[in-house]
């Protein structure tokens, strides 16, 4: 078997050698998905892996913006459309300087699983651009985003594809894009998710990825009779997902002692409740600042410059910032420090070393296409309110939400239980998430 999955990965590195986040997401899918095909006749001699990892189309464009003093920028702008199989491209964009296509192809590769496991009819996609809002004027931020749309509303549509918000695009860049899409083709549809609630947007959706997460983590817990009320909690980020997931830990009766961004950490051990995360939230959404002042404001935290805080002890470890974020090192001290759960709010942040480590020690680890699904999961919700004109109750999508995310725990534990009953969160939600793709290619043949 092994040879089998070295002889894939050669294939996919031959193809795609200069893009290592995208070979990191395939590795991960392939150790798993690649000996379940095998099992089971019906993917045999298909090729649908194969298939799966070359998008179904790669665009990529030119941004042309002109700034507040009237100097022209260019950037790139790219759409991954990655799979179509079980409903139209689905995934959001990401404003960041780091994007590539590599960043991208990896994104949109989990999304097609993601999505498939929400139990929604969405395919998978990704795009964004190397734009850094970060210091940029509201004007400049809509002129970029108007010029972007110009372009991508060419291959988007309610149908089609419904892009949303990732790092770096959130209410306001999504008010922006949806703007001029709905000047250019002149129609008011669901083409985008994350809208405001005023015009097409639904309840909870700013909160679901960081919501859904922590209500991954309880089901998690509860296998082990275990639940959030008194854990500590170690969250990365102080973006929306970590917001999100920050807020939902301290109604369950949880402890926050951590945020961060990309220039460091703090730490507050009499914990962040919910008047400092309002401070945070208003820092962050809109002052645009930086988490060093948190610990300006409140004297019973420490700011730590240029560091990350996996060497914080705690029960449970939610990594909500971006990929690659918390290594094999990082998850050796977390599992020194005792903490028995990490529930991923972002795409891909431990590294395969972090992962194998989680593995080796038997601790309840869920990969982010299974526990930050909460964020598509409700976009897909607002698509549906959007096609039916109606608006749920804050109430009635919090439910939904929550049933989606026990149904994905379900799904896991179903693909992911092993001999000795411990579950594999990685290789349920990997297996779960490909049959469903899977046999809607098998159904609609060689394309
Ligand atoms: N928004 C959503 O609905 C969903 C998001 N996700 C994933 O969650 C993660 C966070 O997204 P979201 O909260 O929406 O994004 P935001 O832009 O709101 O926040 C991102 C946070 O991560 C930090 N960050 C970004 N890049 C780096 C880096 N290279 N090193 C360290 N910190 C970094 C940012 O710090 P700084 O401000 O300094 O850049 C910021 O605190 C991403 O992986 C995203 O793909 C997954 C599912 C859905
Ligand atoms: O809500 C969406 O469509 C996209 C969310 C997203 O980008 C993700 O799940 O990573």
């Amino acid at each position: 078997m092994e040879a089998k999955i070295e002889a894939f990965m050669d294939e996919i590195k031959v193809r795609n050698g200069h893009e290592p986040e995208f070979i990191q997401a395939v590795q991960e899918v392939a150790e798993t998905v690649i000996p379940y095909i095998a099992k089971n006749e019906i993917y045999n001699g298909k090729n649908i892996l194969l298939r799966m990892v070359e998008p179904e189309r790669l665009l990529s464009f030119r941004v042309a913006w002109v700034d507040d003093e009237g100097e022209i920028h260019v950037n790139r702008g790219y759409r991954v459309q990655m799979n179509s199989a079980i409903g139209p491209y689905k995934g959001g964009l990401r404003f960041h300087p780091s994007v590539n296509a590599s960043i991208l192809k990896f994104l949109a590769f989990e999304q097609v699983f993601k999505n498939s496991l929400t139990t929604l009819p969405m395919g998978g996609g990704k795009g964004g651009s190397d734009f850094d809002p970060k210091g940029k004027s509201d004007d400049e931020v809509m002129r970029f985003c108007h010029a972007f749309m110009t372009e991508l509303c060419r291959h988007i549509g309610p149908n089609t594809d419904v892009p949303a918000g990732d790092i770096g695009v959130g209410a306001r860049e999504i008010g922006f894009l949806f703007g001029m899409y709905k000047k250019l083709r002149n129609e008011f549809t669901g083409v985008l998710t994350g809208k405001g609630l005023s015009w097409g947007g639904s309840k909870i959706r700013p909160e679901a990825t960081g919501y859904g997460t922590v209500y991954f983590a309880q089901s998690m817990l509860k296998t082990q009779n275990k639940d959030m009320s008194g854990k500590t909690v170690v969250v990365s980020g102080s973006g929306n997902v970590a917001q999100f997931a920050s807020e939902k830990v301290l109604q369950l009766g949880g402890k926050v002692v951590t945020l961060s961004d990309s220039s460091g950490y703090i730490h507050d051990p009499e914990g962040i409740d919910m008047e400092k995360l309002e401070f945070v939230m208003d820092l962050k959404n809109n002052r645009r600042g930086r988490i060093s002042e948190y610990a300006e404001k409140y004297p019973s935290a420490k700011y730590f410059k240029g560091e990350k805080p996996w060497n914080v002890s705690c029960d449970v470890a939610l990594p909500c910032a971006t990929q690659n974020e918390l290594d094999g090192d990082a998850a050796k001290s977390l599992l020194e420090n005792g903490c028995i759960c990490v529930a991923e709010g972002a795409n891909m942040p431990s590294t395969p070393e972090a992962v194998h480590a989680f593995h080796d020690a038997k601790i309840l680890f869920a990969p982010g296409k299974a526990s930050n699904a909460g964020g598509v999961a409700t976009s897909g919700l607002e698509m549906s309110q959007n096609s039916l004109r109606i608006s749920w109750t804050r109430e009635e999508v919090d439910e939904r939400l929550k049933a989606i995310m026990e149904d994905i725990h379900d799904s896991c534990i179903e693909y992911g239980k092993e001999e000795d009953g411990y579950c594999n969160y990685v290789k349920g939600a990997n297996i779960a998430g490909f049959v469903k793709v899977a046999d809607a290619m098998l159904a609609q043949g060689v394309i």
